[in-house]
């Protein structure tokens, strides 16, 4: 059988999942805006499918670097005036690019309580915190330990990492203001099992998370310690907490090639690998209980 000639169809490319935050940063009450965003242009791209000619592509790094200098320069604002001016940029600027496809999505933050008062620079992500427990029995020996996965929350400012040592394959930047985020894993062994659980619960996370909002923090273990004591000074019925918390590398991007600064405010949210800081905090002298523990996924 004859074969016809192959020819290409359709095609589009760009990249995706740009992840992206924009902290406003005018007066001491910071705004954050954060996107994942994909950009994917169609048009003349024919020669680069068919004899690796390159001389029609944007790169999609190109693109990437656009989105990020296009926060910085503009703003965000509504994600679909943000995408509009992506679009027009490479539709108009580029001969070949005829249209494209552009996506973002928002993902919400809201301001972590203090007091009852919204905090200024410090977020915990919209949608609640997954609440667990596990509880043990052997006969009378009886142990609740409570907790909850998946809280994320971010301090745009109130962060430094410095002093580290340096060594031949050191590269990090010693930082006085970051941005810190994590997704707390937290759990908490009571005391005693006659708790008031549903009125506990709440009490705990909610210092835990104000902890984080209010530490001024010198590395996410300096922050997970004074959460965990936080709750030991505060909470009696509370014997022991064990945090885990991934440290959600949040880079500045270079945008001095495009001829701008980024006094803090355009990031790239990295998604991995990551710094994973795990911790137990206990009261001096108390006994540990390893085997109550020994079920509980997931650290240390
Ligand atoms: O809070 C931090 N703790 C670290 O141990 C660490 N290591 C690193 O590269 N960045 C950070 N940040």
């Amino acid at each position: 059988m004859a074969v016809g000639e192959v020819v290409l169809g359709s095609n589009q490319y760009g990249k995706a999942e740009v992840r992206l935050v924009r902290v406003t940063r005018d007066t001491p009450v910071h705004e954050i805006e954060d996107l994942t965003v994909t950009t994917q242009l169609r048009g003349d791209f024919a020669a680069c499918h068919t004899t690796g000619d390159n001389a029609q592509v944007v790169a999609t790094d190109t693109q990437k670097n656009t989105v990020y200098a296009f926060a910085r320069q503009f703003g965000v604002g509504s994600p679909e005036r943000f995408l509009l001016r992506l679009a027009r940029h490479f539709v108009d600027g580029f001969d070949q690019v005829t249209g494209g496809r552009f996506a973002a999505d928002v993902h919400a933050w809201d301001r972590i309580a203090v007091d009852g008062e919204p905090h200024d620079h410090a977020f915990v992500r919209t949608g609640r915190e997954t609440r667990r427990t596990v509880v043990q029995v052997d006969g009378d020996d009886v142990h609740v330990v409570s907790g909850f996965t998946g809280a994320t929350v971010l301090k745009s400012t109130g962060s430094e990492f410095w002093g580290f040592p340096r060594d031949a394959y050191t590269t990090l930047p010693e930082t006085k203001d970051r941005v810190l985020a994590t997704s707390v894993t937290a759990w908490w062994r009571w005391a005693d099992p006659d708790v008031d659980f549903e009125a506990r619960y709440p009490v705990v996370r909610d210092l835990l998370l104000a902890t984080f909002a209010q530490v001024h923090s010198l590395a996410l273990q300096h922050t997970i310690f004074e959460m965990g004591r936080a709750v030991l000074e505060a909470c009696d019925d509370v014997a022991e907490v064990r945090l885990s918390c991934p440290n959600k590398h949040h880079f500045l991007v270079d945008l001095e090639p495009f001829g701008l600064d980024n006094p803090n405010e355009v990031f790239y949210a990295a998604d991995r690998p990551y710094g994973l800081i795990e911790a137990d905090v206990r009261r001096e002298g108390d006994p540990p209980v390893p085997h109550v523990w020994a079920s509980v996924p997931g650290f240390v």
